[in-house]
């Protein structure tokens, strides 16, 4: 069932895309960044620096941190730092924490060599997640371009952005493990892009946005050494995302294995509730549903009010999910007459 998957507009999974691949592999040249970012939303929330190239990270943190809430304090109206604790405080804990970064993960068993480099939010600057030598590191990147086009000729899509259905079933987003012995997290996690999405790319520094510890919860940090994941956006030309939708699917060595198909991130909410929301409430691998989240809000691509809608909306659906799941299973548990589902049977 190869390349028939696909994430249909109201973000919810289903079958029936039409794939005509057309190009062969093709390569994207560098591009430098432009983006119109959001510094009080991401470095003060995040309580972290962007750009890992500062050699003295905190001060400079913890300055910029005092200048946005200074900022945020004199005008409040008009700083989005504020505007984001006002609406986060509708939040369900669960995503207020998470927009917030005050989450306490537990990182690490506290042996390995660069514990002295844990944060409380996992989030590490770029020399110092690269000074941990004991660490694996794995490098992913968000590409996405704007777009004119409309859904059904009236619903904005304004953005297009890239994720994929991985072979375990969860969402992320392209890219992998780099072996910092043998090669810079760009060449890495260029190797992967190729492996990937059939594209040669170059990824450049300039196009790193954070590193941070997994979450203790991700299959590949639960075993030592800790696995350090690092993020990075590219902006494209819509012809150049496309480009790479159709190598995904042609050129791809990975494609049909290790990556079941590319997805766009449905970023409008249609009248029923879905979109964006239902996006959210799938399964996502690691720490890919913050990295999006994030990102939507840095790079503007969502406003933050919506972003909050989708959220609330998001966890109805899984509600209504968990339910139906329930009732799947105890169906299936009555025909097959399989022992009932209990914690001992779960594993
Ligand atoms: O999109 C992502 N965001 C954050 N972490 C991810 C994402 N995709 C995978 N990971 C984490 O990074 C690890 C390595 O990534 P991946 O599975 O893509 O590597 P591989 O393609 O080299 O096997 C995964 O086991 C997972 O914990």
């Amino acid at each position: 069932m190869k390349s028939s998957f696909c994430c249909n507009c109201s973000g919810s999974l289903g079958f029936g895309c039409l794939v005509q691949p057309r190009l062969g592999s093709t390569a994207f040249p560098p591009t430098k960044r432009k983006e119109q970012t959001d510094p009080d939303l991401f470095s003060t929330n995040r309580g972290q620096l962007s750009r890992g190239r500062n050699p003295e990270p905190r001060p400079a943190e913890a300055s910029h941190h005092s200048q946005a809430l200074a900022t945020a304090r004199a005008r409040p109206e008009a700083g989005s730092l504020s505007r984001i604790r006002r609406l986060s405080s509708s939040l369900p804990a669960t995503f207020r924490t998470c927009l917030s970064g005050r989450r306490k993960h537990t990182y690490g068993d506290g042996n390995h060599s660069c514990s002295s480099l844990y944060m409380a939010s996992g989030q590490l600057s770029r020399a110092e997640a690269l000074a941990c030598s004991g660490c694996r590191h794995a490098c992913h990147v968000m590409l996405y371009c704007d777009t004119n086009t409309l859904l059904f000729g009236s619903i904005p899509i304004r953005h297009i952005v890239l994720m994929q259905m991985r072979f375990d079933g969860l969402l992320g987003f392209p890219g992998g493990f780099v072996n910092l012995s043998e090669e810079s997290l760009e060449a890495g996690l260029g190797r992967e892009l190729l492996e990937e999405l059939g594209v040669a790319f170059q990824i450049l520094e300039e196009d790193h946005v954070d590193s941070c510890f997994a979450p203790a919860s991700s299959p590949a940090s639960s075993t030592s050494p800790r696995l350090i994941t690092h993020f990075y956006t590219k902006k494209m030309e819509e012809g150049q995302i496309r480009a790479v939708e159709t190598a995904a699917v042609t050129t791809a060595t990975d494609h049909g294995q290790e990556v079941l198909g590319m997805v766009r991130v449905p970023l409008h909410s249609t009248k029923g509730g879905g979109g964006l929301a239902s996006f959210l409430s799938h399964s996502f691998v690691g720490n890919a549903r913050f990295q999006l989240l994030h990102t939507l809000l840095r790079l503007h691509l969502v406003a933050p009010e919506e972003l909050r809608e989708a959220l609330a909306r998001s966890l109805k659906i899984q509600a209504r999910a968990s339910e139906e799941l329930r009732a799947a299973l105890a169906r299936v548990e009555g025909k097959t007459n399989l022992p009932h589902h209990s914690p001992a049977h779960t594993g």
